[in-house]
């Protein structure tokens, strides 16, 4: 529903504006109430619409009715009424987010259409007609007063109302508030600015408007609209998006061309941030946040994005031995698990960018399923080895026209964690999760101002602030979850439908790429050659032999039996207590009872809660505390 932007007007004494006031009375000479105090009918009627709607609807159904009976006839009200009922439930689909409110709509259509036919067939005077009219308009009417969002709606046209004298109040003075629109989540509008204001002076009072206006502290946002200088963009949040995890609802993608959907920003609209287009080519990307903030989950997603384009490959870097992103394996194309390997990779990539510049016939290269782009996904990317930034440096800065794209995840975005200044120049799409600190998040994001990834809630992980091109609102983002269970079913959807690398990458990635190390057990469709894959020397070039074992230690952990839970709870807690004051890190507590991460850390956060761990000082380190001691001494 909008708002037109509203004249500032004075309340009469019944119907006292929902903010406070500072209206000053001469208090020497009593006001008389006079006529002029007294509102015109139909400036009430206007005023009070959206609680009258179910009344003006009354009112013109009967009306309705009555023109059906005279000039339609039955058979054409009932034509009439069929195509307004399915476009009803065709536009509610669209404009209605809750299931709820789509079904209101349907049922309201639906009953006015009925009543409607009726009243075509005995006419609109009809005693028991109008009676069930009567009837049924108070049972939809109740639904329509008791929703939320009417009631927001007339909070806010008041709040319009009274904008001036709040602006006055709030050192905003010559602002006007336009454009208000209620959404599920609150609502939006444009403040326009007096002279010489601008965004910014919008931010520093959110405290002092949100004191003025009776909200809750962090519910009102504002951030500068990129057409006018003059204008903010203000949003209040009564009900906040981010409060639970949001499932990945599991859509393919049509092609890697399509933005990736990231999740919803906190006025409910989605993020989405490209990660390849066919005029500036592939978007490099940097994931940066303190340890357990999302990072590895926002590398499912982009995972899930690339496994289902039918023009992308998946190659992943996993320097924690594979823990995050060895799911992934079956629909991988290359997954390097050690750092010799992830050089490898690296040295292969930079021989594919050079092979494909040089067959390239268009700027960018043309993404399709015979040339697919190839994604690389580098999880702890400030654990590679100084000897592969010069291949790193060489893909990043020229990949991007061809085809070759970089997401790097990393606790600490310093230039060595990435590898070098250029690396991180390259890296322009940027999603900061939670930091510490302010002053180590001002390597990620440009503003820390309007942005600030310290100020990220503990309990919020999977949230950020995102910059990319087309998603460079300062608005904090939920990322989708996309839990074990989805990464298993979008692997066994999509194992063996991924294209095959084009044969001038094949060949210029070399032996490295042939003798890849993979398993055939959770690859049975390598087995075979692809479609279009070139044979070398009797060997598909993309098919290790698996008699020959990779130059490195082979993929698969000793295999050792899983624990059961009360098994896995018990060796958590040993390692905590094993590890003393110094403490221990997440991925040495999931290989100590060989559980993944997402299982450490719900144990983690459980027992921080219960007081039994604490943050060691070291950056993601965890120590048990005495309670933990106590408790196991006492057993
Ligand atoms: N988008 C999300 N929605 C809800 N919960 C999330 C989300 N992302 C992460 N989490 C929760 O936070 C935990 C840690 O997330 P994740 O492993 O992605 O953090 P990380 O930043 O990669 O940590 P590390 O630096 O230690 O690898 C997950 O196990 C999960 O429980």
């Amino acid at each position: 529903m909008r708002t037109r932007p509203t004249r500032p007007r004075q309340f009469g004494r019944r119907h006292q504006p929902v903010i406070a006031l500072t209206v000053k009375r001469d208090r020497r000479r009593p006001r008389r109430r006079d006529r002029s105090d007294v509102e015109p009918l139909h400036v009430l009627a206007w005023r009070y619409r959206y609680y009258l709607a179910p009344i003006y609807l009354t009112f013109l159904v009967w009306g309705g009715g009555a023109l059906a009976h005279r000039w339609l006839g039955t058979g054409m009200t009932l034509l009439v009424v069929l195509v307004a009922v399915a476009a009803a439930a065709f536009w509610t689909r669209r404009a209605h987010d809750r299931r709820v409110e789509r079904a209101y709509t349907v049922v309201v259509a639906a009953t006015v259409g009925a009543w409607l036919v009726a009243a075509a067939c005995l006419g609109a005077g009809h005693p028991v007609l109008l009676r069930v009219l009567a009837v049924a308009a108070l049972l939809c009417a109740v639904p329509w007063w008791a929703h939320h969002r009417i009631r927001s709606q007339v909070r806010v046209e008041r709040t319009v109302a009274a904008w001036p004298s709040i602006a006055e109040a709030t050192g905003l003075k010559g602002s006007k508030l336009v454009g208000v629109v209620v959404n599920t989540w609150g609502w939006t509008g444009r403040l326009t600015l007096a002279a010489g204001q601008t965004a910014r002076d919008v931010m520093t009072k959110l405290r002092t408007v949100e004191s003025v206006l009776k909200l809750p502290v962090g519910s009102l946002r504002a951030e500068p609209c990129p057409d006018r200088a003059d204008v903010a963009l203000v949003r209040v949040v009564h009900a906040d998006p981010h409060r639970k995890t949001i499932l990945w609802t599991g859509k393919p993608a049509r092609s890697i061309a399509v933005p990736l959907e990231v999740g919803p920003y906190d006025d409910g609209d989605t993020c989405r941030v490209p990660l390849f287009d066919q005029v500036t080519g592939t978007h490099h990307a940097l994931l940066a946040g303190t340890n357990g903030s999302g990072k590895s989950g926002l590398l499912n997603l982009v995972a899930c994005h690339v496994v289902t384009a039918p023009d992308a490959l998946l190659w992943a870097i996993d320097l924690k031995g594979g823990m995050e992103l060895r799911p992934w394996w079956p629909v991988c194309d290359w997954l390097a698990t050690t750092t010799s390997e992830a050089a490898d990779m690296l040295a292969a990539l930079r021989a594919v960018v050079d092979a494909r510049g040089q067959v390239a016939r268009h700027r960018v290269w043309q993404s399709s399923p015979a040339a697919p782009v190839i994604s690389v996904l580098i999880d702890e990317a400030a654990e590679l080895p100084a000897d592969v930034v010069a291949d790193l440096e060489s893909v990043a800065r020229r990949g991007r026209a061809l085809g070759v794209q970089l997401v790097l995840a990393t606790q600490y975005p310093t230039a060595n964690a990435v590898g070098s200044t250029q690396v991180r120049a390259q890296l322009r799409t940027r999603a900061a999760f939670r930091f510490m600190k302010t002053s180590e998040a001002a390597t990620v994001v440009t503003d820390t101002a309007a942005t600030d990834p310290a100020t990220i809630r503990k309990d919020r992980p999977g949230c950020c602030f995102v910059e990319a091109a087309g998603a460079e609102r300062p608005a904090l983002v939920r990322c989708y979850w996309v839990d074990d269970a989805a990464v298993a079913q979008v692997v066994e959807t999509w194992r063996g439908r991924q294209p095959a690398l084009d044969p001038v990458s094949a060949r210029a990635a070399g032996t490295a790429y042939a003798r890849r190390r993979i398993n055939p057990e959770e690859r049975p469709d390598l087995e075979k050659p692809r479609r279009g894959e070139e044979v070398e020397q009797g060997t598909s070039v993309v098919v290790a032999e698996p008699s020959e074992p990779a130059r490195t230690p082979t993929a698969s952990p000793p295999q050792q039996s899983r624990l059961t839970n009360e098994e896995a709870h018990a060796a958590l807690r040993t390692a905590l207590l094993a590890a003393g004051n110094d403490g221990t890190n997440v991925e040495a507590l999931c290989e100590a009872c060989g559980r993944r991460k997402t299982w450490v850390y719900r144990e983690l956060d459980a027992l921080e809660e219960q007081k039994m761990i604490t943050r060691a000082r070291r950056h993601g380190y965890y120590r048990a505390t005495r309670r933990l001691r106590q408790e196991h001494d006492g057993r």
